[in-house]
């Protein structure tokens, strides 16, 4: 007889940079960042907003993501982080999407997640080493432009929580 997994009712709060920091940085133009008018004018530039870390021996690469939309509510069963390098999702759709993270160390527990849910015009960048859930597209394909690394050894470690976290809102 197989036992059912427990499972964790996860709340979902909107994102911002300063609840982010903890997991990286939130790539989006706002007054709060370093900014500053450019080309004569006709361009304000939002400046350095993340850091990137390809790590010593790894290269920063752009990709994009084409990602599928995810069904609510929705059972993080997995997570997964990036020993050597950051990655960061910029949406280029325009669609909220959701951004399950924990702080980067010991694995985490369903408990310790924190779920954000992203505008479409904010992106972030995951700290090296932070767990977090693989893209949680909503609403319809989205794509979203990676910037993370490439180079020898493995990147990538997942995890199976014990306990199942449920996310069951609709955006905010
Ligand atoms: N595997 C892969 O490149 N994608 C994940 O890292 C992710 O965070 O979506
Ligand atoms: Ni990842």
């Amino acid at each position: 007889m197989t036992t059912a997994l427990a499972v964790q009712p996860l709340r979902v709060e909107p994102l911002s940079r300063e609840a982010f920091a903890p997991f990286g940085e939130v790539i989006e133009a706002s007054d709060a960042v370093k900014h500053f008018t450019i080309n004569a004018g006709n361009t304000e530039r939002y400046h350095d907003l993340a850091n990137i870390e390809p790590g010593a021996d790894g290269r920063v690469i752009v990709s994009i993501f084409r990602g599928q939309p995810r069904a609510l509510p929705f059972r993080v069963e997995m997570m997964e982080r990036h020993p050597l390098a950051s990655q960061a999702f910029i949406p280029m759709s325009g669609k909220p999407y959701l951004v399950v993270v924990a702080p980067a160390g010991e694995a985490p527990t369903a408990a310790q997640l924190r779920v954000f849910l992203a505008r479409g015009d904010q992106g972030v960048n995951y700290a090296t080493g932070v767990w977090h859930h693989p893209l949680l597209a909503l609403g319809g394909v989205c794509d979203f432009l990676v910037v993370d690394r490439a180079g020898p050894r493995q990147n990538c470690d997942e995890i199976t929580l014990d306990t199942v976290g449920v996310i069951d809102c609709a955006p905010l």
